[in-house]
């Protein structure tokens, strides 16, 4: 990949919260929200993170985004380090970086109608005139299929799907070097889903635009992304291109997130032997030694329970956090059984 195809590096991102100590004594906690993330993205693509509640993919987003600090790594959006930026390189940043958020409904100020809403990051982060603003409102509302009329109104006048349209027109108004889409479409009905995701698509078509796609739902992830990280309890734990990765997926948590739900994906029908996860993930208060996965993945050896395996290149831009992941005549060879 060239230099310049990459808009934006996330380096062993970390994002540790201290709890607050429950008495005198007691020691302060801390949630491994997120354990050391790195991920590249390129100009003008979709990139997903996926897995269950809980993962982390919420925290990355907001650390991307600069609504949250990081405890450590490093983002780098253009060639740009945004460690230790302040003031006015901050603010030039945080216009760079669009957030379309899950819940429609909380994300909006229900007191401020829609060519308010839409106009604020325009009034807040740039220059323009305000004949400038009105116009780009227009354009904006016409672009996420709203009717001109409609920028008088109010949210609670809108459906979901219309709000979360009016926040796509909010996320895009500042021209932002990448949008960071947290579960957009995970609060809306089924039908709903798929037309705000058909106009995502098309936005990018039209505009350009770079995605960060946050979501649990593989599914969607599949449809919008073009490249994708798996998360685990804070940690990567495979990434590589979307048509590598739902083919021949390497790590036993993505099989398990890939067979999960079969009939959801028809393409996978009769092809898949399902892998069923028992339990739930572990608290990130108290990670496990080891494979943060192996309290739950059927094939753990005794390596697994002591050494953390390091997210490794396989080839064809597969990457894979698994021991038991080996190469062999330069094939990666996993545990987890071959689609048919
Ligand atoms: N401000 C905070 N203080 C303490 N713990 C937090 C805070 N924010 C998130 N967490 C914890 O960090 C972990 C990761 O949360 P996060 O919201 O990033 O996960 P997620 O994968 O986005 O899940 P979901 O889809 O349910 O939002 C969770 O255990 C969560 O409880």
């Amino acid at each position: 990949m060239n230099e310049s195809d990459t808009l934006l590096e996330v380096r062993d991102l970390k994002v540790h919260f201290t709890l607050k100590k429950s008495g005198m004594f007691a020691p302060a906690s801390k949630v491994y929200a997120v354990d050391g993330v790195s991920f590249n993205v390129k100009r003008g693509s979709a990139y997903g993170i996926v897995g269950e509640s809980g993962c982390g993919k919420s925290t990355t987003a907001l650390a991307l985004a600069q609504l949250i600090a990081a405890t450590g790594g490093d983002i780098i959006l253009n060639g740009t380090s945004l460690a230790g930026l302040s003031g006015k390189d901050l603010k030039e940043v945080r216009k760079g970086l669009q957030m379309i958020f899950q819940d429609p409904y909380s994300s909006l100020d229900p007191r401020q109608r829609v060519e308010d809403i839409i106009a604020k990051p325009m009034r807040q982060l740039t220059r323009m005139t305000k004949t400038e603003i009105a116009n780009r409102v227009d354009e904006l509302i016409a672009k996420v299929g709203l009717r001109t009329e409609q920028k008088k109104l109010f949210p609670h006048q809108f459906s979901g799907g219309q709000r979360q349209r009016i926040g796509i027109a909010r996320a895009l108004a500042v021209h932002p070097q990448l949008v960071i889409c947290d579960e957009p479409v995970s609060a809306l009905d089924v039908a709903i889903q798929a037309q705000v995701i058909n106009l995502l698509k098309q936005l990018q078509e039209d505009m350009g635009l770079t995605y960060l796609f946050i979501s649990h739902d593989l599914a969607v992830v599949q449809h919008l992304c073009d490249a994708l990280s798996v998360m685990y309890l804070g940690r990567v734990v495979e990434q590589g291109e979307r048509k590598e990765l739902f083919s021949r997926p390497l790590h036993p948590y993505t099989y398990a997130l890939l067979t999960a739900d079969p009939v959801k994906d028809p393409t996978l029908r009769g092809k898949t032997t399902r892998l069923r996860l028992e339990g739930d993930p572990p608290s990130p208060l108290n990670p496990p030694p080891g494979c943060h996965f192996h309290t739950r993945c059927p094939y753990a050896q005794d390596i697994c329970r002591t050494e953390s395996p390091p997210l490794r290149d396989v080839g064809q831009g597969q990457h894979v956090a698994c021991h038991l992941v080996t190469i062999v005549d330069g094939q990666p060879v996993s545990p987890v059984p071959a689609f048919a």
